[in-house]
């Protein structure tokens, strides 16, 4: 089992309840604004504690509300790319993604699909949208996560960039094998990531 999660959670006006099985592959959240989704992955990532409930994944705890269970995130081997890059404004590209493997080789090879090797020595404000997206999905890869949580990868994006981003999350889910879960608003898009479609709210 990819991820095995039972999280319940108060947020002012709004109660999270989520459960999900789901196996290998990605798994995509799919449903209304406020339902919940961003909040979903924050406590698989240990950001945001969950009242009650579990988060496992490929078979290990990483949250166990009954056994006191609460790894703290750095420990939880979580591949995390926020709605927006969220790339370090003083750094270059390169040492953006060396962040993402601390003390590491930069392992160009294992993120030359994402087309980025051209934009190490640039700054982040110089970067397309699109191509802060990727270096934000390589530095996450750096990090040699157990698996991959992708908040709207796509938003505020055009077509030919959009188009870009589905290949890289395709080639992770079908080559690099990591179990991902993904939250979009957009059907098509879901139907084309999703090896199961799971709707939140
Ligand atoms: N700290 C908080 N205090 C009170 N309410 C909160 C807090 N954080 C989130 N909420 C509310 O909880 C609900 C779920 O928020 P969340 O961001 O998880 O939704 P979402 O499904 O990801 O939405 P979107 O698709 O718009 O990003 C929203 O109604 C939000 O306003």
């Amino acid at each position: 089992m990819a991820f095995d999660l039972r999280l319940t959670k108060h947020l002012g006006e709004t109660r999270i309840d989520f459960a999900l099985e789901a196996g290998a592959g990605a798994t995509v959240l799919f449903g209304p604004s406020g339902a919940g989704k961003t909040s979903v992955l924050n406590m698989i990532a240990g950001l945001l504690r969950p009242d009650a409930g579990h988060v496992r994944v490929s078979g290990d705890t990483l949250f166990d509300a009954d056994a006191r269970i609460d790894l703290p995130p750095e420990r939880r081997r979580a591949g995390y790319v926020f709605q927006e890059p969220r790339l370090f404004p003083h750094l270059r590209v390169r040492d953006n993604l060396r962040y993402g493997a601390p003390g590491g080789l930069l392992d160009m090879a294992a993120i030359g699909f994402l087309g980025i090797a051209h934009l190490l020595d640039r700054w982040p404000r110089t970067l397309s949208g699109g191509e802060a997206r990727r270096v934000a999905i390589g530095r996450a890869l750096l990090g040699a996560p157990a698996f991959l949580l992708l908040d709207e990868p796509l938003s505020s994006l055009d077509r030919a960039r959009r188009e870009e981003i589905l290949a890289a999350i395709e080639h992770i889910r079908d080559t690099v094998r990591l179990p991902i879960l993904m939250v979009t608003h957009d059907a098509s898009e879901a139907e084309r990531i999703g090896t199961r479609i799971v709707t939140v709210g």
